[in-house]
């Protein structure tokens, strides 16, 4: 553990399982992701409502608890399997926009639609802009406002890309006459879900962005660094190659079902976070009262910074940490420490798009064949942990 005071917010990093441990089962009734007081200035002056990053209270119980329905119930997830083949045929790249709008973005067309362009482009220098902003104390914003200037510019442009594209109003109101008409609606759009339970439309735009911004760097860096490795370890590769061979005979396009039979193509997933989380670390702050985390007293409102990218590291934990080593997942001894290696977080606000994530690379990866090519490729972080430089593959037919 060790502290940072940024002007008025104390940050304490922790980074040891059996911490990281406490600190989340020390959650309160509303545990809030983060503290950043200048971002909730933010949403006021811009009149946005807030999403499910920085919600608290009834409105996020509420959200949340409509959408982990749909997103979190490997069943319910499952049926995205034909959308999420589809994506995965076009190249190897996946797109969230199908899960959430039943529709496409057009990432992957001959001409990448200019606004789906700008809107990437967005949550690049909104990522970049996050660290810039949140270790800036308040006061300097006034001094150097550049920063805070771009990172709100690129937030109301994710917001307006998700209202002005037109895919959530014409659902919506496509969904509003069958429902004036007393027809029953059926769709698998999470708008459609959100829409039923009488949330304003600017919550449901806001949270619908920022849940297509979460899944865009998260899944395309995941595959990336998952592709990375495989190409460098052509002796998994080949295993996984027997592997999914094993299970498709006849190479058809595989479901969800194929894939639970597929445990070192899952550990390959576990492993690529475990080295590559591509959230690095995420927080928690415990507002109503101080906490006892070991020896740590922490003061309540305390800004607490769990470092997954240390204690996925941790030689303790992973022997050789740094390799790539996908087969220690499937060792059924392993002692490591449960919370040594939680990329997607645990409990009431652990990332609600897990199991689309999950689906999502474990049906890319089961269709990709990287040959090796390029030289090492080291990670960075922009706020989000990203490769340093572009990774070059090559795809070859078998
Ligand atoms: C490999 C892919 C992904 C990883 C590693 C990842 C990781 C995470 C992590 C670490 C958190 C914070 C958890 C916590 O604070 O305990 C989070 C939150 C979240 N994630 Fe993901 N994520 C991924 C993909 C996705 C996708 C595809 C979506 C959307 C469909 C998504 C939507 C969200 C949302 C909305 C939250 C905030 C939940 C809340 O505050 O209640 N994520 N994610």
């Amino acid at each position: 553990v060790w502290k940072a005071s940024f002007g008025p917010i104390l940050t304490v990093h922790v980074a040891e399982p059996s911490l990281i441990e406490q600190v989340l089962r020390q959650e309160g009734k509303h545990p809030i992701r983060s503290d950043l007081s200048s971002w909730k200035d933010y949403r006021v002056c811009r009149g946005h409502a807030y999403g499910l990053l920085t919600a608290e209270g009834e409105e996020w119980q509420k959200i949340r608890s409509i959408l982990g329905k749909h997103m979190l119930k490997p069943k319910e997830v499952e049926s995205y399997t034909g959308t999420l083949n589809s994506v995965v045929s076009d190249l190897i790249r996946a797109c969230i926009s199908s899960v959430l709008f039943d529709s496409r973005i057009g990432c992957l067309e001959p001409e990448v639609p200019k606004e789906t362009e700008t809107f990437i482009r967005s949550i690049n220098r909104m990522f970049v802009m996050t660290l810039l902003t949140m270790a800036m104390p308040k006061f300097l914003h006034h001094i150097f406002p550049k920063p805070w200037k771009i990172f709100c510019e690129s937030w109301d442009y994710m917001f307006a890309f998700g209202e002005s594209k037109g895919h959530i109003d014409k659902r919506m109101s496509e969904v509003a006459e069958k429902v004036s008409r007393g027809e029953t609606v059926e769709g698998k759009y999470l708008t459609y879900y959100l829409a039923q339970e009488k949330l304003s439309m600017k919550s449901i735009y806001s949270n619908v962005t920022e849940l297509l911004l979460a899944g865009v760097d998260t899944i395309s860096s995941t595959l990336s660094w998952s592709l990375y490795e495989l190409s460098r370890h052509p002796q998994v590769q080949a295993a996984l190659h027997e592997e999914i061979t094993g299970v498709m005979k006849g190479g058809a396009i595989p479901s969800a079902t194929d894939v639970a039979q597929m445990p070192l193509l899952k550990a390959v997933m576990k492993e690529a976070l475990r080295l590559y989380p591509v959230i690095p670390g995420n927080a928690r702050v415990i507002s109503d009262r101080d906490i006892q985390v070991g020896e740590y007293i922490i003061p309540r409102k305390t800004l607490i910074t769990l470092c997954h990218y240390a204690t996925s590291r941790d030689a303790r934990f992973f022997p050789e940490p740094d390799s790539f080593k996908p087969e220690r997942w499937l060792q059924k001894d392993a002692s490591h420490h449960p919370y040594a290696s939680i990329p997607f977080g645990v409990g009431k606000r652990s990332c609600i798009g897990r199991r689309i994530a999950e689906l999502e690379v474990h049906l890319a990866l089961a269709r990709v064949k990287p040959e090796p090519e390029g030289g090492q490729v080291r990670p960075m972080t922009r706020t989000l942990l990203v490769p340093e430089k572009d990774i070059n593959l090559q795809f070859m037919s078998r």
